[in-house]
């Protein structure tokens, strides 16, 4: 019925009468994709402001993963502020929680800013390790832990990694395998896109899942996905048009797989 009422519609308004119904057709399709692409996003994006009437500190109120999370922001630097990709993996990752299940899985988050996707993968029973510059670590440290106290299965960790920093030494390859890695809105203008490609090169293993959100914004930035492709095998898991966000699975390229049976040999 609806379907029909656009119909009507478009062939009323649009002066396409002579269009034939088959391109009709296709323009609902692309509204009804756009009215999706629209509500989802409204959906991610759903957030309250608490100002600091009644507590000591502001915060902003998120709901995932079946708990509230109170994130506490500030406007002075990047990763002070929880960012719409951060929203974006946060929606995927408790909507898919069966195909990508977290639990007792080893998970980093790198530019973690505020702490958000920590907190919801840590929520969904991952090992967490978050990590960022060290002077977001106080801050990323409280809301970690304030959302996830007697809450998560396994306590979170907060850790400094700069990225191309010491990686060897804070994060031996030898020791530290990681089933997941996760980043949103890594990507923008800053000097360190180089160091932000040795980083994630150096943490994924053969088997580590990198889950990803990319926002786009200007073409010299846009090229790291480019640069990433050369290391890492890319999947589009979701794409946000409205927002200019594309959330990607990345594995490593040419990885082995070893069958059972050379195992045993
Ligand atoms: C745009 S913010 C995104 C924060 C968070 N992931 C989110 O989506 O809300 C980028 C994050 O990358 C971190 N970052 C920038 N340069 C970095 C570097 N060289 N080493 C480690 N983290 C860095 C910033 O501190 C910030 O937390």
């Amino acid at each position: 019925m609806i379907l029909w009422f656009l119909l009507f519609t478009v062939k009323k308004y649009h002066n396409v009468g002579k269009m034939n119904n088959k391109r009709i057709w296709k323009i609902i399709i692309i509204i009804k994709w756009e009215k999706e692409d629209e509500q989802i996003v409204a959906e991610i994006m759903r957030r309250r402001f608490f100002p600091t009437v009644i507590t000591h500190k502001a915060w902003e109120g998120f709901h995932f993963a079946g708990h509230e999370i109170r994130i506490t922001e500030a406007t002075d630097c990047y990763g002070a502020v929880v960012w719409p990709s951060a929203l974006v993996l946060c929606h995927f990752l408790e909507t898919n929680s069966k195909q990508y299940n977290l639990v007792d899985k080893n998970v980093i988050e790198i530019g973690a800013g505020t702490g958000l996707v920590s907190v919801v993968a840590s929520l969904l029973g991952a090992l967490v390790t978050a990590t960022d510059l060290p002077e977001l670590l106080g801050n990323l440290q409280h809301n970690v832990l304030q959302n996830t106290k007697l809450k998560s299965k396994h306590r979170p960790c907060v850790k400094e990694l700069s990225w191309g920093i010491d990686l060897e030494k804070n994060f031996p390859r030898a020791s530290c395998h990681f089933d997941y890695i996760m980043a949103a809105d890594v990507v923008y203008h800053h000097p360190f896109l180089d160091e932000l490609l040795l980083t994630f090169d150096h943490l994924c293993k053969n088997d580590t899942v990198i889950l990803w959100a990319m926002k786009f914004r200007l073409d010299k930035e846009n090229q790291f996905v480019g640069r990433f492709q050369t290391l890492f095998d890319l999947e589009v898991l979701s794409n946000f048009p409205s927002l200019n966000i594309t959330l990607y699975k990345a594995m490593r390229k040419g990885r082995m797989k070893v069958r059972p049976s050379k195992l045993s040999v």
